[in-house]
């Protein structure tokens, strides 16, 4: 009776280890390529892992899940930091400031975007939200002015020696010009894209700007948030758009 108690025992480490060495592989292959649906699939496992190991007294188990979702909070921060600061800009925001035309902004912007597209003339603005986009531009000038369509149209003109680099558009006025913005480093971004276009999805990668490009080579414009290309069809769908993204509160 002592011997077989022992096989038990005996049985319950080696299922205990091999349990505990799997967790560990699965979760380091898992990790390498994380996504928000994936995490919380990962962290449902957790938890059933940390029942059952407690169920069956499986210590070395439930040692290494407890650790792992304690310290999975400071992970879920980092992973999350963006979604963060969204949620915190966007609460510390007043409520009672008041609103901006956008819709004139839009407008202006749509009929520049419609010029500059026609001619094939490069450009790139950058329509901030919620979180600031200052930390991430280098060089430009500063300039503060209406939105106009043709401000912008005359920045991007080939001979304005500010047309290299982006314009900003904070608070429904544009602040700067000749702004270089951070190049995503995403593999995944078509080779096909030049520099223009992996400005605006470095940038969109960091903060929740929303950035409109047109290209040079093709006369087509493109808005792109949160790292992600969409093409447009056609300029009203471009106001439709924008109207939809860059809600009146973010612009004051
Ligand atoms: N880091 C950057 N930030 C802002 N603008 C940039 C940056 N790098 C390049 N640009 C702009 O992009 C222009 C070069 O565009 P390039 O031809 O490489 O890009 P593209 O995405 O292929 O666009 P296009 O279709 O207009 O040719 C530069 O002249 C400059 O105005």
């Amino acid at each position: 009776m002592n011997s077989f108690l022992q096989n038990i025992g005996i049985l319950r480490d080696l299922l205990d280890l091999s349990l505990a060495i799997l967790i560990v592989s699965r979760l380091a292959r898992l990790l390498k390529g994380v996504l928000a649906l994936r995490i919380l699939a990962i962290l449902s496992g957790l938890v059933a892992l940390h029942l059952l190991a407690r169920f069956f007294s499986l210590q070395t188990v439930r040692l290494i899940v407890d650790l792992i979702l304690a310290s999975s909070v400071v992970g879920l921060a980092v992973i999350f930091q963006t979604d963060i600061r969204r949620a915190f800009a966007t609460l510390a925001r007043s409520r009672t400031e008041k609103d901006v035309e956008m819709s004139d902004v839009i407008d202006e912007l749509v009929f520049a975007v419609a010029g500059l597209a026609q001619k094939k003339i490069g450009a790139l603005i950058v329509i901030e939200r919620a979180i600031s986009v200052d930390s991430y531009l280098a060089v430009g000038t500063d300039i503060d002015a209406k939105v106009t369509s043709e401000l912008i149209s005359s920045i991007f003109l080939p001979y304005s020696p500010i047309h290299d680099g982006a314009v900003i558009i904070q608070h429904g006025k544009l602040t700067k010009a000749g702004c270089f913005l951070p190049l995503t480093q995403n593999l995944e971004v078509s080779k096909s894209l030049g520099t223009r276009h992996r400005a605006a999805i470095g940038l969109t990668e960091l903060v929740d700007a929303v950035v409109v490009v047109v290209s040079e080579e093709t006369g087509t414009a493109s808005v792109i948030v949160a790292g992600k290309k969409t093409d447009v069809i056609d300029m009203p769908s471009l106001g439709k758009t924008l109207r939809r993204l860059v809600e009146p509160r973010w612009l004051k």
